[in-house]
């Protein structure tokens, strides 16, 4: 019986080129998103490629949507196997400028929505009485801070601590809750951050905040979906079966700890 595996925020980006590389390793998948248009477009490309795919319009900051999209993925294809916490923002700011519904909504998406996506998993998970596995979007934000981002890195480090607790709470069940945190990846999510920050720096011009940040790789190059699938696929695979509670890095030498 083939597996089955849930992606958020996979209409593009990180998420895009995960459930991609799911489908290489014989996954069915169960591709998710807020952006309808773009989730109908990746989801005709799927198909067009032969790859048995649904897809699932929702926010995962909703619970009631988070516990639809399971639902409609049992419907869909009678269970799953792996779920994915992939979505997420950013908000580049200084800490002093943020207000009220910036803060609301990136911790309401970033956190809350990790923590209703492993809910509606592990449910179903201890329904169907198989193992499971939860793996959650962290970033190199999650183990160290950096100006601007301090907002998200807060977001990122509270993903670090569920994915610990969510572990030692699941475990009896034979459920697996892992976090990948990558580094520098050139997605909208960058262009978006290089675009705010070269905003506020008179001195630089656009691209120059993600080459700053890139340039800084020991690995000597920017990071790209494949980089993060791979980590991402192993998670997912049987070999990961005794890894637990983990927020492993893959960021090509930035970060070391
Ligand atoms: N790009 C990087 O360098 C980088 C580095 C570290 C961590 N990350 C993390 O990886 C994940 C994916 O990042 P990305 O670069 O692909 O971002 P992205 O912005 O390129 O793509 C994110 C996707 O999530 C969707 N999304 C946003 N809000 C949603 C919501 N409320 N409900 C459902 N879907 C929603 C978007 O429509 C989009 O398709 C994020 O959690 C991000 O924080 C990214
Ligand atoms: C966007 C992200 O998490 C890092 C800082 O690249």
């Amino acid at each position: 019986m083939s597996k089955v595996a849930v992606v958020t925020g996979s209409a593009g980006g990180l998420g895009k080129g995960i459930a991609q590389r799911l489908a290489k390793d014989g996954f069915k998948l169960v591709l998710h998103d807020i952006n309808g248009d773009m989730l109908a477009d990746t989801l005709k490309e799927f198909k067009d490629n032969g790859i048995d795919a649904v897809a699932v319009t929702g926010d995962v900051s909703k619970q009631a949507d988070q516990l639809n999209l399971v639902a409609e993925a049992v419907k869909a294809f009678d269970h799953i196997d792996v779920f994915i916490n992939n979505a997420g923002i950013d908000v580049v700011s200084p800490f002093l400028e943020i207000d009220e519904a910036q803060l609301n909504r990136l911790f309401s998406i970033n956190v809350n929505g990790v923590v209703f996506g492993t809910q509606a998993a592990a449910k179903q998970f201890m329904k169907q009485g198989t193992k499971g596995k939860v793996i959650n979007a962290c970033s190199i934000a999650g183990h160290e801070a950096y100006e601007m981002l301090g907002t998200y890195s807060a977001t990122k480090h509270a993903v670090k601590a569920f994915t610990h607790v969510a572990a030692k709470e699941l475990a009896s069940e034979q459920i697996t809750v892992n976090a990948y945190c990558p580094g520098v990846a050139k997605t909208s999510m960058w262009e978006r951050i290089d675009e705010a920050m070269v905003a506020r720096d008179d001195s630089m011009q656009p691209g120059d905040a993600f080459k700053k940040f890139s340039g800084n790789i020991a690995l000597g190059r920017y990071q790209t979906a494949d980089d993060v699938a791979n980590l991402v696929s192993f998670l997912a695979s049987d070999d990961a079966d005794y890894i637990t509670g983990q927020t492993i890095l893959t960021d090509g030498g930035l970060v070391y700890n």
